[in-house]
């Protein structure tokens, strides 16, 4: 290697080394897998070329032959992985290997809490990538050029993994990258032609590019050809050989995995692939391969990942799928080709009807891409249908990790609404458990005889949602109801109004109605029992008038003295504590008071004749209606104090 100039040292920035460390140690048990992902940088590296060489020929430097070239050196106790990719220039490498420049990536690692086992289940959100590399090596090298830069231009590379590494410039006759792994003393196995070769034909088989080793020669045995040889070709093959520099041969299948017939392709080999291009540790949950031809023609693979990673919710980090047009790799993180609602799936996209002179700014542009992401939406839509009616178990696994990312689904996308609506999942009345395993049409299935509607009640919580008071009645006739409790599921309901011709009421809003599961003697007996209350209700309005909009005698309630109802285009709490947070003026709105006549509580402040004792007691149900139903109130102090002055009272 030629003279090192400009050589400095670096820090590695303070995200890498908790990086480095969760690696290591999480990783340890599994730690071939650094050669998986040494090669797909490799691999991606040289793709990248392919497809920047299509406008500019010259930076092949008279070498088209992309490949990655593994070897090994035993004495030497080092694994080296070469490619003639695009390589990097001095600032891609301290941008590259110095920094990590994913978004969120400090406040992931901020979650560590230095409890070995949950760390190791967070890493699993990141993917590995070149770090990988130090779970074997105690050092490693990079010697590196960009493809099209003055040889002079080389780059070394070089860290212990601790802290720091130094760059220097060198002079590299060979553009692309090489790793030098230095193995770390216990790790010589993977100084072994064999135990390399496995692990290739393993982890590597068929992603595009060609991975080489040299030829090992049977021991003792000169190599011999297959061929049986005859006459002249039969002497000269006998004579003795000039002992030839060492060959390489290709270990890999080296041909891409989605151009491969689905019936040739096993699951482990899905999986491999689906750890190549999404450097995910985990198995995907399941995949979808489809060839489609005739006027727009396109194969996909398709997959949906197990767990989600750490930035799903943040919208702009990069994501989407890989895209290849007439087999060249093209871009990664085509983010045109799904809707965000989708951006948990990874995969490649193959088109033949995309122009190879494509950028960003072009794909917005063709109407091609909307076309195929149509399809591939649609594709997607399916694959989880599929899933969720075959294996519901699986459904319920991607449903706990993405289900809150699809529900932005219905309102992003109109168009596969009902689709998307088929796949919602939630907890119910009817499972008794926290699980999101009832979907819409297992609710309708369930519906009573007269039934008209799908109830849904949204809370901040399981349980305050389950014993939410306004479910009462619906216990006591038996009907279900849905309980909502993520932060996106307000506003996913207000953009949903019907589903299969039925609508969906949020049952702490409006009127209730519960349709012909009320009898004509329901209806009678709540007629009276409003007359009846007729006084009281006139009471309660005046001396509530600040709070609410309206008081009436309920019949949702069997149990608690009183509820809290908003009006049917009311905002809700979970939308109300959203927007507040999120800085923006939320209108006032008063919810109506509704009471329970038949309760004993109800029946003693109708009869308490102090007004001031009146007033007190009605406020302090109004406010335990409102903590009931999971609400913040607004003068909790004063409530405190109220209820106190009644203990007391009590007590004497
Ligand atoms: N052999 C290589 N040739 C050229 N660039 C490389 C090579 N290996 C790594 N890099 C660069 O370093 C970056 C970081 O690699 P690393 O494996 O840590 O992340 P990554 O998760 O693989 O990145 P990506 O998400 O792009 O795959 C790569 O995105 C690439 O730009």
């Amino acid at each position: 290697m030629s003279t090192e100039t400009q050589k400095e040292t670096l820090g590695f920035q303070t995200e890498v080394k908790q990086l480095l460390n969760l690696m290591i140690h999480s990783l340890y048990s599994n730690k071939e897998i650094f050669l998986r992902e040494l090669i797909s940088n490799a691999s991606d590296a040289a793709e990248k070329l392919r497809f920047k060489a299509l406008s500019n020929g010259a930076l092949y430097e008279n070498d088209g032959d992309l490949k990655v070239t593994v070897s090994f050196d035993p004495e030497a106790k080092t694994v080296t992985i070469e490619d003639n990719g695009v390589g990097m220039s001095r600032d891609d490498v301290v941008e590259h290997l110095g920094t990590i420049a994913k978004s969120g990536t400090a406040s992931f690692l901020g979650q560590l809490t230095g409890d070995q086992a949950q760390d190791n289940q967070l890493i699993g959100q990141f993917g590995v990538g070149f770090y990988s590399a130090f779970i074997v090596a105690e050092k490693v090298d990079v010697f590196s050029r960009a493809a099209g830069a003055p040889v002079s231009e080389g780059v070394h590379w070089s860290s212990a993994g601790e802290g720091e590494f130094s760059i220097a410039t060198i002079d590299k006759e060979t553009r692309g990258t090489q790793i030098v792994l230095h193995l770390k003393e216990g790790e010589e196995e993977f100084a072994d032609g064999s135990r390399l070769r496995t692990l290739v034909r393993k982890y590597s088989d068929h992603i595009a590019m060609p991975v080489m080793m040299l030829k090992e020669a049977p021991l003792g045995m000169e190599e011999e050809s297959e061929e049986p040889v005859e006459g002249e070709e039969a002497k000269a093959a006998k004579e003795p050989k000039e002992v030839a520099a060492p060959e390489l041969e290709t270990v890999n299948s080296a041909t891409a995995l989605w151009t491969l017939n689905k019936s040739d392709i096993s699951e482990e080999e899905y999986s491999e692939f689906y750890k190549h291009i999404s450097h995910d540790f985990g198995n995907p949950l399941t995949v979808g391969h489809n060839r489609v031809e005739g006027n727009l023609e396109y194969t996909s693979l398709l997959y949906v990942p197990e767990t989600a990673p750490y930035d799903l919710w943040n919208r702009d980090a990069p994501r989407g799928l890989k895209l290849y047009i007439q087999r060249v790799f093209v871009m990664d993180q085509a983010d045109q080709f799904l809707p965000l609602y989708l951006r948990f799936i990874k995969g490649v996209v193959d088109s033949n009807n995309l122009s190879l002179n494509v950028s960003r700014e072009i794909l917005q542009k063709d109407p091609n891409v909307d076309k195929l992401r149509t399809a591939l939406t649609k594709r997607v839509l399916d694959m989880l249908t599929k899933l969720a009616k075959n294996e519901p178990e699986k459904y319920v696994t991607f449903w706990k990790s993405f289900g809150s990312v699809m529900k932005e689904g219905p309102a992003e996308d109109y168009t596969n609404r009902e689709k998307i609506m088929k796949l919602l999942r939630f907890a119910s009345t009817h499972t008794d458990s926290s699980e999101p395993t009832t979907s819409l049409d297992d609710y309708i299935g369930r519906m009573k005889e007269g039934q008209t509607k799908i109830y849904y009640v949204v809370a901040e919580n399981y349980n305050t949602a389950k014993n939410s008071p306004h479910l009462e009645i619906f216990r006591k006739k038996g009907i279900e109801v849905l309980l909502m409790t993520e932060r996106v599921d307000e506003w996913m309901m207000s953009h949903l109004f019907d589903y299969d011709g039925k609508s969906l009421q949020n049952v702490t809003k409006g009127e209730l109605e519960l349709g012909e599961t009320e009898t004509e003697e329901d209806k009678k007996a709540q007629e009276e029992a409003a007359k009846e209350a007729e006084g009281l209700v006139e009471r309660l309005k005046e001396r509530l008038k600040e709070k609410v909009s309206d008081v009436r005698v309920t019949h949702r309630l069997t149990e608690s003295p009183a509820c809290l109802v908003l009006n049917a285009y009311d905002m809700g709490a979970q939308m109300r504590q959203i927007m507040e947070a999120a800085g923006q003026a939320v209108p006032d709105s008063k919810p109506v008071f509704e009471i329970n006549a038949e309760h004993p509580l109800i029946q003693k402040l109708d009869q308490e004749p102090d007004e001031d004792r009146f007033g007190e007691l009605a406020l302090i149900i109004f406010d335990q209606a409102d903590l009931a139903a999971g609400g913040h109130l607004a003068d909790p102090a004063a409530y405190v104090t109220r209820l106190n002055k009644l203990l007391l009272e009590l007590s004497q």
